[in-house]
This record gives structure tokens, sequence and C-alpha cells, in this order.
């Protein structure tokens, strides 16, 4: 049956606050993601430590992995990720090294798309590598530049033929409905959520409306 996922993304806290947050929304939310500043901030030892703390939940190493593919994603997966993100601009060597290794490891594969700029063509061919996920993605830089991947989404979904498609950057309440209605596979949310005055709020309509879909 289809059903779409919510994944909450964290990226400006550090483990002990990543785990509260995760605390106050973990039954509303399917993934979680520790975050590039995360990792860049705490390393693995934040994708261990939330695995631990919440054992049911998927956790995803956003490392943007953009070269050593297969050893990236053994170490993530070592520390417990169930997803590992590798960047849609990097040679499909590193790319198809991520899904083998994710294969060995029992994990899954997302390839981020951020900053691709043949959209259709690389997705294409990116799913032809055995992904298990692509995800288009306006980052922080692009968001304050007002930009979001709403018409990206519908690109990617009219190419992929066998991967899941998921979308992330900047989605909020008032943009959550419009996504959904767009039928990503994976909606990922993350300022929506932990910059909400009531997180547990936040995430629960969010989810609500994510599974409505
Ligand atoms: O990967 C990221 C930034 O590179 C973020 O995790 C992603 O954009 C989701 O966060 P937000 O909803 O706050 O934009």
């Amino acid at each position: 049956m289809y059903k779409m996922e919510l994944q909450l993304a964290l990226d400006l806290v550090d483990i002990t606050g990543a785990k509260e947050v995760v605390a106050e929304v973990a039954e509303y939310i399917d993934i979680v993601e520790i975050g590039t500043p995360v990792i860049i901030n705490e390393g693995l030892h934040a994708v261990k430590a939330v695995k631990e703390a919440f054992p049911n939940l998927t956790v995803l190493a956003d490392l943007k992995v953009m070269d050593a593919g297969g050893y990236e994603v053994m170490k993530a997966a070592e520390a417990g990720a169930g997803i590992v993100t590798i960047l849609g601009v990097s040679d499909d060597l590193t790319i198809s090294g991520a899904v083998a290794e994710a294969k060995k490891q029992g994990a899954r594969i997302l390839v981020d798309m951020i900053n691709v700029k043949n959209l259709a063509e690389r997705a294409k061919e990116v799913d032809a590598l055995g992904v298990d996920y692509i995800c288009v993605h306006s980052g922080y830089d692009h968001q304050a530049a007002g930009m979001n991947s709403f018409e990206d989404l519908r690109t990617i979904k009219s190419v992929v033929k066998q991967a899941k498609t998921a979308i992330a950057g900047g989605i909020k309440l008032d943009t959550i409905a419009e996504v959904v209605s767009a039928g990503p596979d994976l909606v990922i949310v993350g300022g929506g959520i932990t910059g909400a005055d009531d997180r547990k709020a936040a995430a629960a309509e969010i989810q609500k409306l994510v599974k409505q879909a």
C-alpha cells in the first residue's frame, strides 16, 4: 500500500538537543535526520546516540557524500544509520559504491539533488544506479533567495521509475498541503517543526496531512 513518510531534519542542535526534540515528536515521524551541521560538529556519535535512544526510528545520516561512497556509507551504517545521503552531482562510481555498500549493510541510499542543473537527465541516471530515494532540495542559501523545489519534484516524478521520490527545503505548515498534493514518497521537514512555538503540535499537524495522502 502507498504510504507517504515524514522525516524530521535536525540541523541546529547538539546531541542533547537532538534527543530532546525527538523525544517530543517521535510518535509523529518515520525517520529522523541527523543533519550535516550536526555531523560536522559532533561526528557520527550523533547518529549512534540518537539511534540508541530511539531504536524504533530510522536514522538518516545527512553526510552529503561526494567521494568515497562505499567507505562513508560503511562508517555511517556502523554508527546506526539506516539511510545515508549522497550528492547527485557526485560521480556515478561514488553513487554505485555507496549503493553496493548500503546493500551489504542493510542500509538505504538517498541521493540529494541539491544544485543539480540537468535535473531530469541526472535523475534518470541516478535512478538507474539503483538508489533508494531521489530527493529534490532547496538548501538554505536557495531558501534565503526565495526559492523552493516544488516544480523540481514534478520534474523528477515524471522521469524516476525505480526510486522513491523525496523533497526537502523550507517546507512548513503553510506549504505542506501543496507539497503533499504533488505526491512525494518522503517529505523532509526541519525548521517547520524545530522552529515552531509548539513543536509537538506542528509535527502532529504536518503528520496528519502527510498520512492523509
Ligand atoms: O539538508 C538540509 C540543509 O542542507 C536540511 O536538513 C533540509 O533543508 C531540511 O531542513 P529545512 O526544512 O529547515 O529546510
